[in-house]
């Protein structure tokens, strides 16, 4: 199955890949003020795989028979690591669980289907045997939605939709491609850019997530401003179910009642697999620039974010750090190295000082970056306009240096977990979404929740956030958090998770804005959409999946 590929069985991304702190001075400090914790090098580049023992595989000679005739015999597996990286996503609990070999129970078998008609006979499959199957994106999933019931008695399908990878179509006329769901983010994007397009959708989780995925999950990339969440990006797609397949073709808009295309975004494999998508997708934008601001508060910051999203001026992303996300960002700067670098920190030196001589709080202070595309001449109008908003909020422009810099890290970040994971820390994070007139009480109470559960711990925790993805009423505030392992690292997380997913609800605010639903916030939902709605749905998933064989307990359990 070398074509198909995966992340480490242990963590993100690619083995051989890690955060390193050694190259930025300012960071080890930044986590002993923050966190109490002395950091120490990093003990090893991986974990060998035979230090955990996987559950035997259930898989009867049969149904291995049965799978081999539908796929070929070499696009099955029942390869121990391959079954783990299967097994779960990417959410603390799961890299706890999986650091500690506390597998419970993990899919029997590995089958990766390469045809629509492949997933339609394994779907019947398992109706007939009664099988449960799990669909595999990249298994980025943040929210536990890949994870099977540890007591699940029947045979678990992990389906692959990895060898469904290519743009199939592309109709310029519309902007708008036909594409398969099981092409990670990297590979769909260089198809596209070899015929000068894009689709635009890039999560922190992109260079592992697939197309399927995305939409499985409702996700949103961090230039939604400009290009639409998945849910506005994805127009048409194909749902493969054991009786047929929905098919709902590529529309600018329809009035065809409920909408069936709403329903299957963010199923996480309930209501059957997504096979294949129409999505937009844009020509690659001529000119591209991000430009750094400095405000010297949090809430000026959020009325100059909210000002440029009324103002019609269109920008790719406007994002603001609060005070402890930009204290955090700076301590990840790299030491300069080059002459070049030194005079550029130099630089900052001396706005520093403008800042303090303006009579700033430097303890305050708040950075933000735009992004904006287009033909040059363009860019430059809407840089002056965005300049005029944020100066009447008191910010600073720093220019497209540092803006730049952030573009170019912005894929790091996953590797911090597992880093910190190793230094016996957990780094986390919770995001969701408010109207604007409720965004500065959402902040100020998921901050006092996290405190209290930090206490109640008896932890010294950090807590820092960021607002990005706007829209005309309100936009999404992303937390991220921080604290020491102690005796119980599960039960520490869920009263320290909770209490921060508690806070989002009571303040008005959705139980996730991007991450979806999975098992991690199903407790969230009769709160989050009413307990007559948790009962529709439960209604729904009854009469699609009345032998509960696909993807059971997730969203609503
Ligand atoms: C560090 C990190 C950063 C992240 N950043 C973002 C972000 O910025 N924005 C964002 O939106 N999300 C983010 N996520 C969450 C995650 O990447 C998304 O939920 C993503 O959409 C999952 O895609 P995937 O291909 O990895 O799906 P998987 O994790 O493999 O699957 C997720 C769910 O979708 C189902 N599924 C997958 N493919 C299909 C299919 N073809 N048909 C039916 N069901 C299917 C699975 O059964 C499962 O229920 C992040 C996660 C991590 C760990």
């Amino acid at each position: 199955m070398a074509h198909v590929k995966h992340m480490k069985w242990w963590g993100w991304g690619e083995e051989g890949v890690h955060f390193e702190y050694a190259n930025k001075p300012a960071f080890a400090p930044f986590v002993k003020n923050a966190l109490d914790v002395d950091l120490r090098p990093r003990q090893r580049d991986t974990i060998d795989f035979s230090t955990v023992s996987v559950p035997a595989s259930r898989a009867g000679e049969p149904l291995l028979e049965a799978l081999a005739a539908i796929t070929g015999a070499e696009h099955l597996t029942l390869d121990d690591e391959l079954r783990i990286v299967h097994w779960a996503g990417k959410s603390v609990t799961e890299l706890l669980l999986t650091r500690a070999g506390d597998f419970a129970r993990v899919p029997d078998v590995v089958v990766y289907p390469g045809t629509e008609e492949e997933v339609a006979q394994v779907l019947r499959l398992a109706v007939e045997r009664d099988l449960v199957v799990i669909p595999f994106g990249g298994g980025t999933s943040i929210s536990r939605s890949l994870q099977p019931d540890p007591h699940e008695e029947r045979t678990i399908v992990s389906l692959d939709l990895g060898r469904m990878n290519q743009v199939l179509s592309l109709d310029e006329t519309s902007g708008l491609a036909t594409i398969q769901a099981g092409v990670l983010g990297p590979d769909m994007e260089e198809q596209l850019n070899a015929r000068g397009w894009t689709l635009g959708h890039f999560p922190d989780s992109f260079t592992h997530s697939t197309l399927g995925g995305w939409a499985a999950t409702r996700s949103s990339g961090m230039q939604s401003d400009k290009y639409g969440d998945i849910a506005d990006i994805v127009r048409g797609l194909r749902v493969v179910r054991p009786g047929g397949t929905v098919v709902l073709r590529p529309l600018p808009s329809t009035s065809t009642g409920p909408s069936l295309r709403e329903m299957m975004i963010g199923s996480e494999g309930r209501l059957g697999v997504i096979t294949q998508l129409d999505v937009h997708v844009h020509r690659i934008a001529e000119h591209r620039e991000v430009i750094a601001y400095m405000f010297p508060t949090w809430q000026q910051a959020l009325v100059a974010m909210r000002e440029i999203a009324r103002s019609g001026i269109s920008t790719t992303f406007a994002r603001v750090s609060d005070a402890h996300e930009t204290a955090f960002s700076l301590s990840t700067q790299k030491a300069p190295a080059t002459l070049k670098k030194k005079v550029t920190a130099k630089g900052q030196d001396v706005l520093w000082e403008l800042m303090r001589r303006r009579g700033w709080d430097t303890d305050a202070m708040c950075i933000a970056y735009v992004c904006f595309e287009g033909a040059k001449p363009e860019v430059e109008r809407r840089k002056k306009a965005v300049a005029g908003i944020v100066k009447k909020q008191g910010a600073l422009v720093l220019g497209a240096g540092p803006g730049a810099l952030y573009d170019q890290k912005k894929f790091d970040t996953p590797y911090l977990r597992d880093f910190l994971l190793e230094q016996n820390t957990i780094g986390d994070v919770s995001e969701t979404a408010a109207p604007w007139s409720k965004l500065t009480t959402v902040h100020q109470a998921v901050y006092d929740a996290a405190h209290r559960a930090f206490e109640a711990q008896g932890k010294t925790g950090w807590i820092m956030s960021h607002m990005s993805h706007s829209y005309h009423a309100g936009a999404c505030l992303y937390f991220t958090f921080g604290y020491e392992i102690g005796e119980d690292p599960h039960a520490e997380y869920a009263v320290i998770k909770s209490a921060i997913q508690q806070a989002f609800i009571d303040a008005g605010a959705t139980l996730s804005h991007h991450h979806g639903v999975g098992l991690e916030h199903s407790p969230w939902m009769e709160q989050d959409v009413s307990p007559e709605g948790v009962q529709l749905l439960r209604s729904l998933f009854a009469a699609a999946d009345p032998g509960g064989n696909f993807n059971p307990g997730k969203i609503v359990g």
